[in-house]
């Protein structure tokens, strides 16, 4: 009895949310298109979105430079780190085009629909550390899903201080990680001190990135390491609460003071870790495209079947049996989970 109840409850609120978004979009194409008609703004220029607070966004158009702006409605999905164009306007501006996407992060919201979170990503920092100890094959499960959005992935190793004092835990880390350079991912030990963080800024430079990884790793005090002076952090919060109520901020782009720039929000940082089909999860092992399509049944388990291409590049040496048991791990867990 609850059951019916309650659906009859959440379609009543799915239509409420329904009828405020379109009320909203409604007053965001009012409020654009009375600025535009207005005259009052000036010439279209290229910009970056830095943050996006519900119905407006900021856009910068040079660093440091930004303007909260209004969206055209006909512009859906703006996401922080897209390119626009823009006119400045007063007090806000208006986004009148979107400019298109080198990549997109996704993650499903709540209904399970996969909705863009982050555009014109160059590179997924992938955290992990001694502690908390990295479960077994989480680092593929990132490499898969950065593979799937065709985004770079490069393995961070943090806490590097930890590993300097116990020599059994960074053979441990070493042999966890041994077969990705081979694979063409790089690797980087890093930690949260001045030497640590040498070589993760060489990584970052001229590059928009996103660290990604479990909780507890050090992704916040690695960002926070990261960024100058938070001049620009504090600069779009104090904006940000001049909004008053509309506060929720998805993803915020920080440029940081060895050049590049990191996008930041709670919702990237659990890139990853979601549902994938078996196919992405295939394609998500770079080095088994060669042989994907290759085998003698199109429903291949690359289990123990005849004719199988995986299975022969094992023998031969071109997969590594450890990726052949991990993609099998996390293909388990997706039978698993459904
Ligand atoms: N030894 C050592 N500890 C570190 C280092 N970086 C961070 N920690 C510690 O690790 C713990 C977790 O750090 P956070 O930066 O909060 O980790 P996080 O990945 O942001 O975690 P969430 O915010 O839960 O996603 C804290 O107790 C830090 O003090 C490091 O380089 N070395
Ligand atoms: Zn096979």
């Amino acid at each position: 009895m609850s059951k019916r109840k309650l659906s009859r409850q959440q379609t009543w609120r799915v239509e409420k949310i329904q009828e405020e978004r379109a009320r909203r979009a409604a007053r965001r194409d009012t409020a654009a298109e009375e600025a535009l008609s207005g005259g009052e703004l000036g010439p279209e220029q290229e910009g970056l979105v830095i943050a996006h607070y519900g119905t407006q966004v900021a856009i910068e158009s040079a660093p440091g430079v930004s303007q909260r702006c209004h969206i055209r409605a006909n512009i859906d999905g703006l996401v922080t780190g897209d390119r626009v164009v823009w006119c400045e306007g007063e007090p806000t501006g208006v986004v009148v085009a979107q400019l298109e996407r080198n990549s997109v992060l996704c993650r499903p919201d709540p209904y399970g629909k996969l909705k863009a979170v982050a555009a014109n990503i160059d590179q997924i920092m992938v955290v992990i550390a001694p502690y908390p100890e990295p479960h077994a094959n989480l680092v593929d499960r990132y490499l898969v899903a950065a593979e799937v959005v065709g985004i770079e992935p490069v393995i961070v190793i943090n806490k590097q201080d930890l590993l300097a004092q116990d020599p059994a835990l960074r053979e441990q880390m070493a042999a966890l990680t041994a077969v990705y350079p081979g694979l063409g991912y790089k690797v980087l030990y890093t930690a949260n001190n001045e030497a640590g963080l040498a070589g993760l800024q060489e990584a970052l430079r001229e590059r928009t990135s996103v660290f990604v990884g479990q909780s507890g790793v050090g992704k916040s005090s690695l960002v926070n390491a990261l960024l100058p002076e938070a001049a620009l952090r504090v600069g779009a919060l104090s904006e940000n609460r001049q909004k008053g109520t509309h506060t929720t901020t998805t993803a915020q782009l920080f440029h940081l003071d060895c050049g590049g720039s990191l996008i930041d929000s709670p919702g990237i940082r659990e890139f990853g870790l979601w549902h994938m089909s078996k196919q992405e999860v295939e394609q998500g092992f770079r080095e088994f495209r060669p042989c994907l399509g290759l085998c003698k049944f199109r429903d291949c388990r690359h289990e123990q079947e005849p004719g199988c291409a995986i299975l022969d590049a094992v023998e031969e040496g071109r997969i590594t049996a450890s990726r052949l048991d991990s993609y099998r791990h996390i293909v388990s867990t997706l039978e698993a989970s459904g």
